[in-house]
């Protein structure tokens, strides 16, 4: 094709394309580029989303190198019980890898389940609104318009007795008829819709204190919540972010399909962190195991060198973050509007044993296990309190940081000899760390203060804030700065 024939029929498809979004045909056009139905053209391949830090031509060698590393956890199980609690973790929550495996291909999922990823497909192209409007009617009609759709199609669609039927063969260990992988991919959809249903996003959805979700979004949540020894009505980090990638590292469930690509490319480079973290963070995983194993053996020699891997490992690790909390690849323009809202959560119920009201917090960054890991690592005390804790960081995470937190053996250092030199390795550690944490101080600021007008200071993590923006910072920094100062 010459490149004049080509630029007429690109144009000509634009404009087919542009005509298909502005009419009734816009949902089933959504549903078919979700599922990628639609035809490639070999033309179109220059055309493709960001990667991710690790590219795909060093993809295979950090999958193979992560094979490599978990199969290392495995054969130390038996000698100690910080490597037996991360290849629990692996084995059960990570369906045998790390990061978990999740499978959101729906055609692989058992028949019950399948509605759900059908009713997201029809559901995420009504969720974001081009426009968002600061009239509180408006977003009222269209808060009711989503939420009665949304519930007819899941009391058309669901049939709720089946779906727990196949939990609970779940919980009876019976994951022959519930692969782990789909486990993981469910709980991902079901998260996606619990979040999609109360999104929090605009002010009117922000002031409401409880919501009476449907009961096919509630049933199954409960019981997966229980799997995981999880206590929250929300989702956490797991479960909307690291699990929305498949073992391919392609992002499945999204927030703001349909709108610009400014859009969705920030929605995508924000939520890639997450999964990337995990990816990057098991060479960190296992040198933790094996400092502790090597100093437990009285092996000095080896444990300075899997305490320096890990120094090593935390600059392509943080990488991950620096390279893309920026305007360029997560643009502050629509972060706060369009990414963010979708990670926070509003609201509570009563409790039922002492009456109190119970309100539960969003996802937060505070809630990635690889930085909770090495907090317990470095012999620093949990940033997250233990209720916050039983809320949003499954159980298997929290064992494996406090086995690691038992046997960390910093503090037992002396100054000579090896061990001054592990000692100046971990304080390079605390070095990268504090680097980290005081930059994440000033970019989230930045994030934080962009104008949203439809909606009330709010974070993903700490819920709803004060009126005043300016002193919901000094309420934020609080935390960050605490961290900072407690990282020595
Ligand atoms: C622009 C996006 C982000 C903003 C505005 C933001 C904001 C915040 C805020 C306000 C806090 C303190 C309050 C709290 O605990 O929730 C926090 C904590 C934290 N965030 Fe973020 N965050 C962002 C992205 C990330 C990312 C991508 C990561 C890492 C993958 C991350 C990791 C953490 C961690 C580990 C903490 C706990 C405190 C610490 O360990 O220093 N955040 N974040």
């Amino acid at each position: 094709m010459t490149p004049l024939t080509e630029f007429i029929f690109l144009s000509v498809l634009g404009s087919i394309f542009t005509l298909l979004f502005s009419s009734p045909w816009r949902p089933w056009l959504m549903k078919r580029l979700s599922q990628n139905t639609i035809p490639t053209f070999s033309f179109f391949k220059g055309f493709t989303m960001s990667k991710p830090v690790f590219s795909a031509s060093n993809h295979h060698t950090t999958d193979a190198l992560n094979r490599q590393k978990l199969s290392t956890i495995h054969n130390l199980s038996h000698c100690h019980e910080v490597a037996s609690s991360f290849s629990n973790l692996i084995n059960q929550d990570g369906a045998g890898s790390w990061p978990p495996k999740s499978n959101h291909n729906e055609r692989t999922w058992p028949a019950c389940l399948q509605a759900y990823k059908e009713i997201y497909h029809e559901m995420a192209p009504l969720l974001p609104a081009e426009n968002v409007s600061l009239d509180d009617n408006i977003n009222e009609q269209r808060i009711l318009a989503f939420r009665s759709r949304f519930a007819q199609l899941l009391s058309q669609k669901v049939n709720l007795t089946e779906v727990e039927r196949l939990l609970q063969a779940a919980d009876a260990g019976r994951w022959d008829v519930f692969p782990r992988d789909v486990y993981n991919g469910f709980y991902c959809c079901l998260a996606w819709c619990r979040h999609a249903y109360s999104i929090p996003v605009v002010r009117l959805a922000q002031l409401e204190k409880s919501i009476a979700l449907p009961k096919e979004l509630i049933a199954p949540w409960n019981s997966m919540q229980s799997h995981f020894g999880l206590d929250s009505e929300s989702g956490n980090n797991m479960s909307n972010l690291v699990l929305n990638f498949n073992t391919s590292g392609d992002y499945s469930l999204k927030i703001n399909t349909g709108l610009s690509a400014l859009i969705q490319s920030s929605e995508e480079e924000f939520a890639r962190i997450f999964h990337e973290v995990e990816v990057l963070g098991v060479p960190i995983y296992s040198s933790i195991v094996e400092s502790i194993v090597a100093h437990a053996r009285g092996d000095k020699e080896s444990c300075l060198e899997h305490v320096r891997d890990i120094k090593e490992q935390l600059r392509p690790l943080l990488s991950s973050y620096y390279d893309r909390v920026h305007d360029a690849k997560i643009a502050r323009s629509v972060w706060l509007s369009r990414v963010q809202g979708f990670y926070a959560w509003g609201v509570g119920h009563q409790n039922s044993t002492n009456g109190d009201w119970e309100k539960f917090d969003g996802l937060s960054g505070n809630q990635v296990l690889l930085f909770q890991a090495l907090d317990a690592f470095l012999g620093l005390e949990a940033y997250l309190p233990k209720l916050i804790q039983e809320r949003n960081v499954p159980v298997l995470q929290r064992r494996f940081c406090e086995v690691v937190k038992k046997h960390e053996f910093r503090a037992e250092l002396g100054d000579e000899g090896v061990d001054g030199e592990i000692k100046r390795e971990f304080a390079d550690i605390v070095k990268r760390l504090r680097v980290f944490r005081s930059a994440h101080r000033t970019r989230a600021k930045v994030y934080l203060t962009q104008p949203a007008p439809e909606r009330l200071p709010m974070t993903a993590g700490k819920s709803l804030l004060k009126e005043d923006m300016n002193e919901s910072l000094v309420f934020l920094d609080q935390f960050m700065l605490g961290r900072l100062q407690q990282t020595v």
